[in-house]
């Protein structure tokens, strides 16, 4: 059983070796499903869940036919019921350089599996020395060109906060769902996304508030405070989530794709500038005029941009 709320006869497991994360294909709806598969430690992400969860979303940002993705945590923990969304780096791997790969962690992603097929594509040792790479995790949901839905179940803490925070959306359980920051705590601090992004959403105070004195907000408080869009019945996450996500794959992609874009300009600085700019050449070179560009330097004649309106 994948989670009690993960409907079997809606998805499709996507090929792959992952042991952290499951990783599945709506049948009816252009969207997947990725969600951290340790409920026993609250969701907590080890290097090698890092890397597998990398693996999947990389994935499907490169699927042209998937349009949203729902990234979520199994449960409940078969220890004592709770439900979580990731409860952050797990802290007993934690070294003095970072989260380090242990023996029982299969790092397969790290020694670059194809998501398709399972297979190593890259022979890379797996590394020796600790890593933050939920940063680059969170960079891949920022910048790829589709929605990313959190999907809260239960306890969402510390760097399962920012992850969530670093969503283009929120769905929360009403009953389960739990925001937390527990990062001062153990000495750890998210300065990018996790807390400027967060900033963001629910303004300085607030923010400042969550980070400093790491109050525990329900799912209808989170709402309130605007870092959560909706909070529904437990019972019916998942599939206001598939239904969220069949709303924005019926919308036009390339308009999802520079809105999504759009609202990261702002903040993102160059890069922002960067990653809108590259969708913009992408229209561009869409258009006749952009046709005529190469065929004149491929057929050696000057180009002939004529019947080009300068458009106002
Ligand atoms: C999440 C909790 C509030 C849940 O409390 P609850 O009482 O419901 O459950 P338990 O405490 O009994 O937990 C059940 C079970 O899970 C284990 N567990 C929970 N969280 C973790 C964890 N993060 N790491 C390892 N194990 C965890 C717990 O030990 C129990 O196991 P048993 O064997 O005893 O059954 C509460 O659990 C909690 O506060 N957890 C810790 C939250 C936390 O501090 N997370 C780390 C924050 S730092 C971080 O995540 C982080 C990661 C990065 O990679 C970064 C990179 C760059 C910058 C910043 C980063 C960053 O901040």
């Amino acid at each position: 059983m994948v989670s009690d709320l993960f409907d079997a006869d809606r998805w499709t497991a996507v090929t792959g070796e992952f042991d952290d994360v499951t990783y599945h294909r709506a049948d009816d709806v252009p969207a997947v499903r990725i969600a951290i598969d340790r409920p026993e430690v609250r969701n907590a992400f080890r290097p090698g869940t890092v890397d597998e969860l990398y693996a999947a979303l990389d994935h499907a940002r490169q699927q042209a036919d998937v349009g949203a993705v729902l990234l979520t945590g199994n449960g409940p923990s078969p220890k004592d019921g709770g439900w979580a969304f990731s409860a952050g780096g797990d802290q007993a791997i934690r070294g003095e350089s970072g989260y380090e790969y242990r023996e029982d962690d299969t790092a397969d992603a790290a020694e670059g599996t194809d998501a398709d097929t399972g297979d190593a594509a890259l022979d890379t040792d797996t590394p020796t020395v600790g890593r933050l790479h939920i940063l680059e995790v969170q960079r891949l949901i920022r910048f790829m060109p589709k929605p990313v839905v959190a999907v809260v179940p239960g306890w969402a803490v510390g760097g399962g906060h920012s992850l969530h925070v670093v969503c283009d959306l929120t769905l929360a359980s009403e009953e389960h769902a739990k925001f937390l920051q527990t990062d001062p705590d153990v000495a750890s601090f998210d300065g990018g996304f996790g807390s400027a992004y967060l900033a963001r959403q629910i303004g300085q105070k607030k923010a400042r508030e969550v980070f400093f004195l790491g109050k525990t907000y329900d799912a209808a408080e989170a709402a309130q405070m605007g870092m959560v869009n909706e909070a529904v019945p437990h019972e019916t996450l998942e599939d206001v989530a598939l239904d969220w996500a069949e709303t924005m794959t019926d919308k036009s992609p390339t308009a999802m794709r520079m809105l999504k874009y759009a609202f990261n300009l702002a903040d993102d600085g160059m890069v922002g500038q960067q990653v809108f700019a590259g969708e913009a050449t992408r229209l561009a070179y869409m258009t006749d005029e952009a046709s005529e560009g190469r065929d004149a330097f491929l057929d050696g004649r000057d180009p002939d941009f004529g019947d080009v309106p300068w458009h106002y």
